[in-house]
């Protein structure tokens, strides 16, 4: 896989949404192509999950490019949410035609989606607002008020457990790309300077450690999302990427994860989410 990590410095409100379906399909091969992250797929092995691997992962985000541009192009249109959810169902399609059925991305095109249509929005509109209050602002209530599958894994976590999942995220502009995933992208360059794939670990880390993720509880229940949010809680109070042999102690958690069967999706999401709105900020 040969990701490429040169970003391109034309002005966020200039990309178009070809650009934009772009960027945002190479954010989701950069979360891949980051590793170890626990119990999730990567370019080094598959993690807690016997249905995929990175080379999947790729041709899906493949597979999603022309909808996350048609969703930034419905964005610039000032298209309603009923517009979005329909270009959205249709990346779900395409993406099981083409993964023969797996999920490999069904919370990632929700969120990104919606960030792309944000970002198509707010070059229409020439503004300077941050692309979640966008979302919360022009999507939010419908999102919310949307239809449910009653047996989706976020709609059990939601009864079982209260947990908002990925509606709720998008719904309130996503605080955890902002206030957790962003600022810990940006410490994590100051500790790592000249690697950005431990940049993305740590990211990944702080994420893991703060949010509460729908996938953790599908698989481990409440034990198994705080047995996952101690895990990473203890790597980065010991340093994180900043410390001498942080590698190998992420390994040590990744395989924990994977004895539990424990994958952090959500928070897989989450990071791409924050590697495509770092690029486009403000
Ligand atoms: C809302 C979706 C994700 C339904 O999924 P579900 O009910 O299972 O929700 P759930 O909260 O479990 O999230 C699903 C996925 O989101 C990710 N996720 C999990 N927890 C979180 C979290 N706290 N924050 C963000 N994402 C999360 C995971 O990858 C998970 O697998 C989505 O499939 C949907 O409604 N699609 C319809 C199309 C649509 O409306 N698209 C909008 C424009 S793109
Ligand atoms: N690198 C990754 N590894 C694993 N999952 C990821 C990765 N990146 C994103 N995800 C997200 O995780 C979700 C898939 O997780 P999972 O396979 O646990 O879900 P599921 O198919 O709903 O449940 P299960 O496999 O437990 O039946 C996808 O929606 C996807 O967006």
């Amino acid at each position: 896989m040969n990701v490429a990590l040169r970003w391109q410095s034309t002005p966020a409100n200039a990309l178009d949404a070809e650009q934009l379906g772009d960027l945002a399909s190479l954010c989701l091969k950069l979360e891949v192509e980051t590793h170890p992250k626990p119990g999730l797929v990567s370019h080094v092995d598959n993690g807690a999950h016997s249905d995929m691997d990175a080379e999947l992962l790729c041709r899906s985000a493949d597979t999603l490019r022309p909808f996350l541009r048609d969703l930034a192009l419905a964005g610039a249109e000032g298209a309603g949410m009923s517009r979005l959810r329909a270009i959205g169902v249709a990346a779900e399609r395409a993406m099981l035609a083409e993964t023969g059925g797996v999920n490999t991305h069904r919370g990632a095109i929700f969120g990104l989606g919606l960030l792309c249509a944000a970002a198509g929005y707010r070059g229409a509109l020439g503004i300077r607002k941050s692309l979640g209050d966008l979302v919360s602002r022009r999507w939010g209530e419908d999102i919310l008020s949307g239809p449910i599958s009653l047996r989706s894994h976020g709609a059990m976590a939601s009864r079982r457990y209260g947990a908002g999942g990925a509606r709720a995220e998008a719904a309130c502009g996503f605080p955890s790309v902002y206030e957790i995933a962003l600022p810990a992208l940006r410490a994590a360059r100051k500790l790592a300077p000249c690697d950005e794939e431990a940049v993305r670990v740590q990211t990944c880390m702080t994420l893991i450690a703060d949010v509460t993720d729908t996938n953790l509880l599908h698989r481990g229940g409440e034990e198994g999302l705080h047995f996952a949010q101690a895990g990473a809680s203890a790597f980065l109070a010991a340093g994180g990427v900043g410390r001498r042999g942080w590698r190998e102690r992420a390994i040590d958690i990744h395989h924990a994860f994977v004895a539990r069967n424990l994958s952090p999706g959500g928070s897989a999401d989450l990071l791409a989410m924050a590697l495509f709105v770092d690029r486009l900020a403000p």
